[in-house]
């Protein structure tokens, strides 16, 4: 399988639904100066709002529903996006459901670290490899 370098500093997709975008603020709060060292992406009110609690730039995407999840899957493809932090909600059904899958799925074709719960995303934001440059295995 062929294998692409990940820069040190790492280009991290964040994302939340609605009922767990208070969660994720309080875990970008408390981890700012380790998200600081990377390129911050996200989905349209997800990135509006990390930007805002961090100070720091987050590119926006469109919001999810308006297909924000989608133009963030296309990302990843393109190997323009080395990680996920994705808090999607699994107590409430999402309008565009497909999308949420259709993200997940393309984040585990391409082989990017995902991480949907607070404890995932503080393995992935503290591993060593987060601070170094690395091959990653891709499809293609
Ligand atoms: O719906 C989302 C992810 O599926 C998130 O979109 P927003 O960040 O625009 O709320």
């Amino acid at each position: 399988m062929p294998t692409v370098t990940v820069p040190a500093r790492k280009r991290i997709a964040i994302v939340a639904h609605d009922n767990k975008k208070p969660e994720l603020l309080t875990w970008v709060a408390a981890r700012r100066d380790l998200l600081a060292a990377h390129e911050l992406f996200g989905t349209g009110t997800t990135g509006k709002l990390v930007a805002e609690k961090l100070g720091l730039p987050v590119h926006r995407f469109l919001s999810g529903p308006l297909g924000g999840d989608q133009q963030i899957g296309a990302f990843i493809a393109e190997l323009k996006l080395d990680a996920l932090i994705f808090f999607w909600d699994p107590l409430e059904a999402q309008p565009h459901d497909p999308d949420v899958k259709a993200l997940i799925r393309v984040a585990v074709v391409w082989n990017i670290p995902v991480a949907c719960n607070e404890a995932t995303a503080d393995h992935l934001l503290t591993s060593p490899l987060m601070a170094k440059e690395y091959a990653r295995t891709v499809p293609v």
